[in-house]
């Protein structure tokens, strides 16, 4: 649904370049929920108004719905835009304009007749829950109410795509999965494919089947959320899982508290239902191994469970080798960290 193809961005004059993207290379499929992280300065405001070319882009191709918009003219450009909608961290909303205008306002410019824009406008005041709003200012909303007039406002073009830049930033937690929850339900109701940039991990893991990261204007690793999550690559990317310096030191106190001479650290991954069975307890069960939780985190990527503990296995070097190979047999993750 959308191709970036060597995609490179350059500001400034001679004496001065940029490089805000170099060779990007992305493709998004129909349907699909994609997220793009970086920290700040990374390129991801370039690379997200790049795709709906609010940013020319220095060289590369932006395709979208198989049309390469960096190959059209103005009118035909104008035409293939108002299948993207997009929406923004500081919701950018007519200040001056009622919820239902500011939805109205893109069928408004294309000049369609007032009856369906009421029609229109309406069903998406009720899609985005706003009901009681409709004849409020921005002014007069929460933040999480101006995001939903800005997605409705987006959607009222019934667009194939949807961009959003940094959308939940200015948002609190609880109101960010409000957002999210729409996000993923137009998501699916739709079809509609959604592209989204965010320096927030938990957005990431909320919505997101893919994501890239984004590092000085190049992409360093990109996948399904639960691979590169689980197995993060590039030192980017374990800065935005590996959170804590906490967590580190938490594990580095865990071993050396530990008591038997020998023991071997491990760091297991369980996916999907392997995460609430008991396979653990199972192995140890036939090795008789015995083994110390130094770590652990159960959650879900999307709506997939997994889990990852930090354990060191104490016994027979021979048993807890055989543990190992159990756990491996059973589909489970098993890498040795100490
Ligand atoms: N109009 C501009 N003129 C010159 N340099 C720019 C311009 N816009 C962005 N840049 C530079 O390009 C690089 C990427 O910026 P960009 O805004 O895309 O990053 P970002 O990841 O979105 O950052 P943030 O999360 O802070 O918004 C930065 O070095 C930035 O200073």
């Amino acid at each position: 649904m959308i191709e970036l193809k060597q995609l490179t961005k350059t500001y400034g004059s001679k004496q001065k370049v940029t490089t805000a993207l170099s060779g990007v290379n992305l493709t998004v499929a129909k349907g699909e929920i994609f997220g793009v992280i970086g920290h700040s300065g990374a390129g991801k405001s370039t690379l997200i108004r790049c795709i709906n070319l609010l940013e020319q882009p220095t060289e590369g191709e932006v395709w979208v719905g198989g049309v390469e918009l960096t190959k059209l003219g103005k009118r035909e450009l104008q035409r293939q835009r108002s299948k993207i909608g997009m929406i923004f961290q500081h919701f950018n909303l007519l200040s001056s304009a009622t919820v239902y205008n500011n939805i109205a306002f893109p069928l408004t410019l294309i000049g369609t007749p007032r009856a369906e824009i009421s029609r229109k406008v309406n069903e998406l005041i009720a899609l985005v829950g706003l009901e009681e709003h409709r004849n409020k200012y921005p002014a007069q909303l929460s933040g999480g109410q101006k995001q939903r007039v800005g997605i409705a406002r987006a959607l009222a073009s019934d667009p194939d795509v949807l961009l959003c830049d940094e959308a939940t930033s200015a948002l609190d937690p609880q109101t960010t999965d409000s957002i999210l929850k729409l996000l993923l339900d137009i998501n699916k109701r739709f079809n509609l494919t959604i592209l989204l940039i965010t320096h927030e991990m938990n957005v990431i893991q909320t919505i997101c089947d893919r994501v890239a990261v984004i590092h000085q204007g190049g992409i360093v690793e990109q996948g399904p959320v639960s691979e590169v999550f689980l197995k993060p690559k590039h030192q980017v990317t374990r800065e935005f899982i590996n959170h804590d310096a906490f967590a580190e030191e938490g594990l580095k106190l865990a071993t050396s508290a530990l008591h038997a001479k020998w023991a071997r650290i491990v760091r297991i991954t369980f996916l999907g239902a392997k995460t609430y069975e008991s396979v653990m307890s199972q192995v140890v069960k036939q090795t008789g191994v015995n083994f110390a939780i130094l770590q652990g985190t159960i959650s879900t990527i999307k709506d997939v469970p997994y889990g990852q503990l930090t354990v060191s296995f104490e016994g027979d070097e021979g048993d807890v080798d055989r543990t190992l190979t159990l756990l491996r047999e059973r589909d489970l993750d098993v890498e040795v960290i100490g």
